[in-house]
C-alpha cells in the first residue's frame, strides 16, 4: 500500500513552499506519459529524520504504524500531511481511517489525486485535483477520456460541496491546445471559487516544456473565466533538489 513517507517542501500547486509530510501510496490505474513517480517500484520506505533524505525500509506498515511515523516526522513548521501516489484513492477505506485519526490529532490533511474516483472522496482540508488532457496519454480512446474528465469535474464538485479547499491543476506540454484549457477553466468557473494551477511539464524523456509565450496565453485565456484565480506553479522541489 505505501511507497514512501517523507518530510519535504511542497513543490506543486496552491501551497508551494509550505512544509509537508508526504504519504505516497503505491500504484495507479492511469499512465500519464510525463509521470515522474511511475518508475518507483520500492515499498515501505520511511525517512529516518525529517528532510534528511535518508530512508529505512520496513517489512510492512499498518495504520497505527503510519500515524506513528507521521508523528515522528512532524516539525514545528509543518503545514499539512499530503496523501499522494500513485493514486491515493485506490486505498480510500484505509485512507479514511488515517485521515480521521490525524484530524483528531490536529493535523491538516491534503489530497493529491487524479480525480478518477468521484464516489470515493470524503472531507480533506485541502485537495489538489489534476485535470488530465488527451495528450497526457498514449492514444486514449475518446469515450475513455470524456469519462475521465467527467469524473474529475465531479470529484472537484463533490469536494467543493464538502467545503474542502479544493483546487485544480493542469500539466501543460509543448503541444497543449490553449482553447482546450480555456474550456476547462469555464467548467471550473461554473462550479464556484476554484483556483486553477497551470503547471508546465518538467521535461521528461522527449516531452518538452511549453514556451513562455504559450504559458502567458494560457493564463490569460483561463483568466477570462477564472479572473485572478489562475496561478502558474512549476515543480519547485526539482529546482530545490529536495524530494
Ligand atoms: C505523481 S502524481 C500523484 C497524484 C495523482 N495521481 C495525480 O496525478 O495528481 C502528483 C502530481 O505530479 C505532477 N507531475 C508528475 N510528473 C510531472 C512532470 N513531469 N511535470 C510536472 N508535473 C508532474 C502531476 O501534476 C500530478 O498531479
Ligand atoms: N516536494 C514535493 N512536492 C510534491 N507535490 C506533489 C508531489 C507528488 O508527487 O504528489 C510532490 C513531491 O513528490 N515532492
Ligand atoms: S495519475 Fe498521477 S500517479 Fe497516475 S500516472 Fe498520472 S501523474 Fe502518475
Ligand atoms: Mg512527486
Amino acid at each position: 500500500m505505501i511507497r514512501e513517507i517523507f518530510s519535504s517542501i511542497m513543490g506543486e500547486g496552491k501551497y508551494i513552499g509550505r512544509r509537508f509530510i508526504f504519504v505516497r501510496f503505491a500504484g495507479c490505474p492511469l499512465k500519464c506519459i510525463y509521470c515522474d513517480e511511475n518508475h518507483k517500484k520500492y515499498l515501505n520506505r520511511v525517512e529516518k529524520a525529517p528532510g534528511s533524505g535518508e530512508f529505512e525500509t520496513l517489512k510492512n506498515m499498518d495504520i497505527e504504524d503510519i500515524v506513528n511515523i507521521i508523528d515522528r516526522l512532524k516539525t514545528p513548521d509543518l503545514f499539512a500531511v499530503s496523501f499522494t501516489g500513485g493514486e491515493p484513492l485506490l486505498y480510500f477505506k484505509e485512507l479514511k481511517e488515517i485521515v480521521e485519526i490525524l484530524k483528531d490529532k490536529g493535523y491538516k490533511t491534503f489530497l493529491e489525486s487524479n480525480g478518477m474516483f468521484p464516489d470515493r472522496v470524503f472531507y480533506f482540508d485541502i485537495a489538489s485535483i489534476d485535470i488530465k488532457l488527451r495528450e497526457h496519454f498514449n492514444n486514449i480512446k475518446e469515450d475513455e477520456y470524456k469519462k475521465l474528465y467527467r469524473n474529475e469535474i465531479k470529484t472537484i464538485k463533490n469536494l467543493y460541496n464538502l467545503n474542502s479547499d479544493v483546487y485544480a491543476k493542469i500539466v501543460i506540454m509543448e503541444n497543449t491546445n490553449i482553447n482546450t484549457v480555456k474550456e476547462i477553466a469555464k467548467d471550473l468557473s461554473d462550479i464556484g471559487d476554484i483556483t486553477l494551477c497551470i503547471q508546465p511539464v518538467t521535461p521528461y524523456g522527449n516531452i518538452k516544456s511549453p514556451s513562455k509565450r504559450k504559458l502567458f496565453e494560457i493564463m490569460e485565456a483561463c483568466g477570462e473565466y477564472l479572473k485572478d484565480n489562475v496561478m502558474l506553479t512549476i515543480q519547485m522541489h526539482k529546482y530545490l533538489g529536495v524530494l
